[in-house]
């Protein structure tokens, strides 16, 4: 392992993006906002419900950035040195990599199986890496996909480690025809290659609808299974005997899918995670564990390598980093906002105690997800005797760990830090079957306290808590070009049942056990990274506010009351919208984004909360193979795509207050303009004006997709029967507001 001489350079840096300027604006903000509420409070007496509704919102609003702002306080983040990872480490440590599906219609097979090839190919030793695939959907399919794509690996990973290809995710690599200059025995083993890859995605196609499943002894498992009704599955699809050419650059697949019975409780993708760490642990047990979601493939070549820079050099500097996140990066567009936020809150979280694990493109050290305590280790990194005692005695291995010998030994070896990885794969395959059964989690510690926690959705912040409770750090590293690429739904729909999801599972976490609201002081979790969970928990509810805050400007038009300060202290709302609109701007550009891109983030957080059952996203890849027969010429002029970046909209419930909103916001602004010439007459000092107007104004430029929605038709248009229902609405709360 890593060697522990300090005069060779270190294999990362931490960098710092501390800025004074943005601390400046940040802490002007939030005096605008103080400034704001205290005007209110001051005239208090004065005005009527709008004034009390909107300090409430500003309250809110404030808080919020009070968040914010010691979240972006300190913003860091870690370069790696792969370079000098083989002088320094001589035995590189293994890796297990995880990938979980869940739906072979929602995530198309070739999506998975190129992500395990990029996987497979990855630049680390062959003999140190295993990939695993869960498969919530049991499906043949999906299987046999894997099964091919084991034996185009054959071909595909010895092409990408001669050639150095970076990207090794062959949807990804194809896109880019040989140029001419290229040399002449690359350009004929890239034909090769490619031929080959085409025959693996044709395959796949073809078995979509043919029914070779009762011809193959090999499929039987899957004859009469239902996705949630089924026994466990296990297939060592490819075991790396050491071999010689080839076949030993080949890594270790294995295939499996839990058991499930309608009457249990399957956790979703925490629980496919804790299968995938029991299975691995009996078979191979390597001390970290890669997972990624079977849309993101690793888009550079070192991405283990780039992560264990950090963890070697960690454990040197008796840092404790628990796990090593990369951003979540994605090849379709439709997911601007969530990579600014990562920017400047990712960074700015990984500045405290390390970033938030973010469920995809992170490593993990078993040891931790094993329920192990910063406490728990002695300095050179061994088990105290306390931990021992607690851990390793045999009746607490069972209570915690279920009632398997040969995953009770795993453990122990793990805890221990010795890998001892089996000889012959194939062997644990009873133990394993064992281990994915139903009830064998029953009355376990298995996402309690061990593995990926269970008691909300968003299972990937949760264990995040979990971790960092027990004072474990993490590391943030996001190289350029990044290290994964996945997929995002475009804007609609899809996008929205998402950001449901997302807002649901973590408010379930601002109200379950690990609540970063109770217990604000004890627990090894830091203060400020304590702010950090709350202000993510929290976000759902901001909803909330913000939906009463874009009513407000029609509301007091139309009820002829003021809502913002008068005379100079109007100023105060001016410089703070202005500032903030500035500098979300600015956020956005400086990261290369276009100005419409952070419109978006606005509309999406204005939906729904409610309970919400995990509705695995749908994923999409680009064509590849009508780009290829089109042939090299014909590619570059694909024009950009009219429709990308569209929002969509469908009949749901989801697009209600959005367009409710509109409706009224521009219902006031008409009425206002009508009015216009009159009320200088009929208004007093003390009602609305201008300054509400420009709110209103605001509020429809702000849901700007809703407008065009108005007037498009189709799926970009607003159904007729939102629209109906929101025009309804609508009215009442005119003829509410004007008559009270
Ligand atoms: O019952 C399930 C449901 C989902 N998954 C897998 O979980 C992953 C994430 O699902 P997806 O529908 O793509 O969700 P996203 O919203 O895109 O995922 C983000 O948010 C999730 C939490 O809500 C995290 O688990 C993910 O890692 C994170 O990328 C996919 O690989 C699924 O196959 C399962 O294995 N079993
Ligand atoms: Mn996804």
């Amino acid at each position: 392992m890593a060697n522990s001489s300090s005069s060779l350079p270190p294999l990362c840096e931490k960098i710092s993006y501390k800025s004074y300027v943005l601390r400046a604006v940040d802490l002007t903000i939030i005096g605008l906002f103080f400034s704001l509420l205290v005007y209110r409070i001051l005239h208090m007496n004065q005005n009527d419900t709008v004034w009390v509704v909107a300090f409430l919102c500003e309250s809110f609003f404030s808080f919020v950035w009070l968040l914010i702002t010691s979240i972006k306080w300190s913003p860091a983040d870690y370069k790696s040195y792969p370079d000098r990872l083989d002088k320094r480490a001589h035995d590189l440590p293994s890796v297990d990599m995880f990938v979980t599906t869940a739906d072979p219609v929602r995530e198309p097979p070739i999506i998975v199986v190129n992500t395990v090839l990029s996987l497979l190919a990855v630049n680390y030793p062959a003999n140190k890496l295993a990939c695993y695939v869960s498969d919530d959907g049991c499906s043949p399919l999906t299987y046999f996909s894997l099964k091919e794509a084991s034996k185009f690996a054959k071909i595909w990973v010895p092409f990408c480690k001669k050639y150095n290809v970076k990207v090794r995710a062959p949807f990804r690599y194809f896109l880019n025809p040989v140029t001419a200059t290229e040399d002449p025995e690359f350009a004929i083993e890239w034909e090769m290659t490619k031929r080959e890859y085409d025959k693996l995605t044709q395959k796949v196609e073809d078995a979509e609808d043919s029914h070779w499943l009762n011809a193959d002894d090999d499929f039987e498992a899957f004859s009469n299974t239902k996705p949630n009704d089924h026994s466990t599955i296990v297939k060592v699809i490819w075991e790396n005997k050491g071999g010689v050419g080839d076949e030993k650059e080949v890594p270790h697949l294995v295939y499996i899918s839990r058991e499930k019975r309608p009457n249990y409780l399957h956790h979703y993708k925490a629980g496919a995670m804790n299968f995938l760490v029991r299975v691995s642990g009996l078979m191979t047990n390597a001390p970290y564990m890669l997972n990624v979601d079977c849309d993101m493939y690793a888009n550079e070549a070192d991405v283990v390598r780039q992560a264990m820079c950090i963890f070697l050099q960690e454990s040197m500097n008796q840092n404790h980093c628990a796990f090593v996140q990369f951003p979540q990066d994605f090849y379709d567009s439709n997911a601007d906002e969530l990579t600014v936020l990562q920017s400047y809150v990712g960074r700015g979280i990984a500045g405290i105690q390390g970033p938030i694990y973010a469920g995809s493109g992170c490593l993990h050290t078993r040891r931790v997800m094993y329920g192990l305590s910063l406490d728990d280790l002695e300095d050179d990194g061994s088990l105290s005797s306390v931990a021992t005692r607690k851990f390793l005695a045999e009746e607490n291995l069972v209570r915690e760990f279920g009632n398997s010998k040969e995953m009770a030994n795993s453990v122990i070896d793990a805890l221990q830090r010795k890998s001892n990885p089996q000889a012959i794969l194939t062997n644990s395959l009873e133990a394993a079957n064992e281990v994915g059964h139903c009830p064998y989690e029953y009355q376990t510690s298995w996402g309690k306290t061990i593995g990926w926690l269970y008691d909300a959705t968003a299972e990937d912040v949760n264990t995040s808590i979990g971790i960092h409770s027990r004072g474990w750090t993490s590391s943030y590293i996001s190289p350029n070009p990044p290290s994964f690429l996945g997929c995002m739904p475009p804007g609609g729909p899809e996008a929205i049942l998402q950001q449901r999801r997302w807002a649901t599972g973590m408010l379930e976490i601002l109200f379950n056990k690990q609540s970063p609201l109770i217990g604000m002081f004890h627990r090894k979790i830091r203060f400020r990274q304590r702010l950090a969970y709350l202000y993510l928990s929290s976000w759902g509810l901001r909803s909330i506010p913000e939906l009463f805050y874009c009513l407000l400007p029609a509301y007091s038009l139309f009820h002829n009351s003021s809502l913002f300060p008068k005379g100079p202290c109007l100023g105060i709302i001016v410089t703070l919208v202005g500032m903030h609109c500035l500098y979300t701007q600015w956020e956005f550009m400086s990261l290369g984004f276009s100005v419409q891109s952070c419109i978006f983030d606005v509309i999406l957080k204005l939906f729904g909360i409610s309970k919400i059952v995990f509705i695995v996203t749908k994923k999409t890849m680009p064509d590849t193979k009508s780009r290829s027969r089109n042939g090299p010429s014909q590619q570059k002029d694909d024009g950009p795509d009219p429709d990308l970046g569209k929002f969509e909209f469908d009949g749901s419930l989801y697009f209600f207050p959005g367009t409710f909103i509109l409706l009224v916001n521009l219902a006031a602004l008409a009425v206002f303009l009508i009015d216009l010439p009159l009320s200088s007459h009929i208004h007093g000092r003390s009602g609305s004006g201008w300054p509400e107007a420009c709110g209103c104004v605001l509020v429809v430029m702000l849901f700007l997709p809703f407008l065009k929605g108005l007037y498009e038709k189709g799926k970009y248009g607003i159904p007729l029967s939102t629209l109906s229902k929101a025009t309804f609405l609508a009215v009442i709360f005119v003829v509410f507001s004007v008559g009270k």
